[in-house]
């Protein structure tokens, strides 16, 4: 059970009475009326073979308020396409998916990137892109959510709780952004937000001095949570990272483009588990260690966009400071999970730490590098002002693929 602390910067909204998902979804159908809601899910095809993906189209089956799900497919080849036509078929939902490597989305992405606004690399960030650039074309959402597609605790609860404070006529959000504790078995999860964000958001106060853009990244209880919902207008107007700083990313767009007022969090699940990336010490190209380099270069991005200069030294120093605030959490969070009857690998912890700290100079140097490289796929609005019926294809597109012309 949650308490009812607000934090002063953005709206959090509780679980404090435990309503029953019937009685959300209830008010929920009456709020599409007013404010049509779609949902987004980001998908790899080995997802649709994993244990968490057929449970979640179970459950969304039995959701009545939503107009449409647009499934962004990644990593399928044409018998995969249709396999995945079939797996999602019982939606009774306006369902379509996104085949993003098939002959047709393939073609819009190479004529993208003739006028210099493509050449992505292939991952969540661009899928969860052309999944909105769809739902912009089909303009049947006015609100619009996303979630993971290897949640293993899933419950429509969440997505109810997720959509509720955009959906809701009265309220005016934008933006919303799911929390949750991360637990299994008997353990803590959720290494990289724990471990790495929120000490190097505190360490890069301390370094940098007071800044309104920290204090907004640590009023999120889980910043890294891949479940929001939003208004349909923000998909238009966000650059999005194509990297493991989606998240990170997509918090910054919003705190520059909407006032505070109109973000909130809200406490979508008492436990929440997922697949589990190992750390790959050895390869910084994966897991854990490639998402902390990722992670650690999308902050000094956005804080050099906000006036702060880094050189070496400061790295260092920022090194230091994140890994005194590291240490010092793993014990509160050990504590915490003692009372709580939960496990800790401490040994584990420490390790995780001391690479992340090693990957914020490692990240510094990139920096430094190379602070030109720019990761950020364009938003929709510059896409349709240098190619203005690129939408219009695409809708096309991904109706002729649905419709099993491939
Ligand atoms: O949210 C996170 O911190 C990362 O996705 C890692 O999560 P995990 O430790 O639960 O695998």
């Amino acid at each position: 059970m949650s308490d009812f602390h607000q934090n002063g910067i953005i709206t959090d909204f509780h679980n404090l009475t435990r309503r029953t998902v019937e009685a959300l979804e209830q008010e929920l159908c009456q709020f599409s009326r007013r404010r049509p809601m779609g949902l987004i899910l980001p998908s790899l095809f080995s997802e649709l073979e994993g244990p968490a993906l057929s449970a979640i189209v179970d459950e969304l089956v039995k959701v009545p308020y939503l107009n449409e799900i647009v499934i962004g497919l990644d990593r399928a080849d044409r018998e995969q396409f249709l396999y995945a036509r079939d797996f999602f078929s019982r939606l009774p939902q306006h369902t379509r998916i996104l085949w993003n490597d098939g002959p047709r989305l393939r073609a819009l992405d190479a004529e993208l990137e003739e006028h210099g606004l493509g050449s992505l690399e292939p991952g969540k960030g661009r899928n969860v892109w052309y999944c909105a650039g769809y739902m912009l074309s089909s303009g049947r959402s006015t609100v619009v959510g996303l979630h993971d597609c290897d949640i293993l605790t899933y419950e429509r609860g969440l997505l109810a709780r997720l959509m509720y404070p955009v959906a809701h006529p009265n309220f005016n959000y934008s933006f919303c952004k799911g929390y949750y504790p991360r637990i299994a078995e008997g353990k803590l999860n959720g290494r990289v937000s724990r471990l790495l964000v929120t000490p190097l958001l505190r360490a890069l106060k301390t370094v940098c001095g007071p800044m309104p853009y920290l204090d907004y990244l640590d009023s999120f209880r889980y910043p890294l949570s891949g479940e929001f919902a939003m208004r349909s207008e923000v998909l238009e107007g966000i650059r999005i990272p194509a990297d493991w700083g989606l998240e990170i990313g997509v918090l910054s767009e919003l705190q520059r483009n909407y006032s505070l007022r109109q973000l909130c969090q809200v406490d979508i699940a008492d436990a929440y588990d997922h697949k589990h990336q190992p750390v790959s010490e050895d390869d910084p190209d994966g897991g854990l260690n490639r998402m902390s380099l990722d992670i650690s270069k999308a902050l000094y991005r956005k804080l050099a966009t906000q006036g702060i200069t880094f050189s070496s030294e400061d790295f260092r120093t920022l090194k230091a400071t994140y890994y005194r605030f590291a240490l010092d959490l793993i014990e509160a969070y050990d504590h915490d999970a003692t009372m709580n009857g939960l496990s800790l690998d401490r040994h584990s912890e420490e390790q995780a730490v001391e690479l992340f700290a090693s990957n914020l100079l490692e990240a510094g140097n990139l920096f430094m590098d190379n602070p030109r490289e720019r990761p950020f796929i364009p938003s929709w609005n510059r896409v349709q002002a240098a190619v203005p019926d690129l939408l219009t294809r695409m809708h096309e597109a991904v109706e002729l693929d649905n419709q099993g012309k491939v």
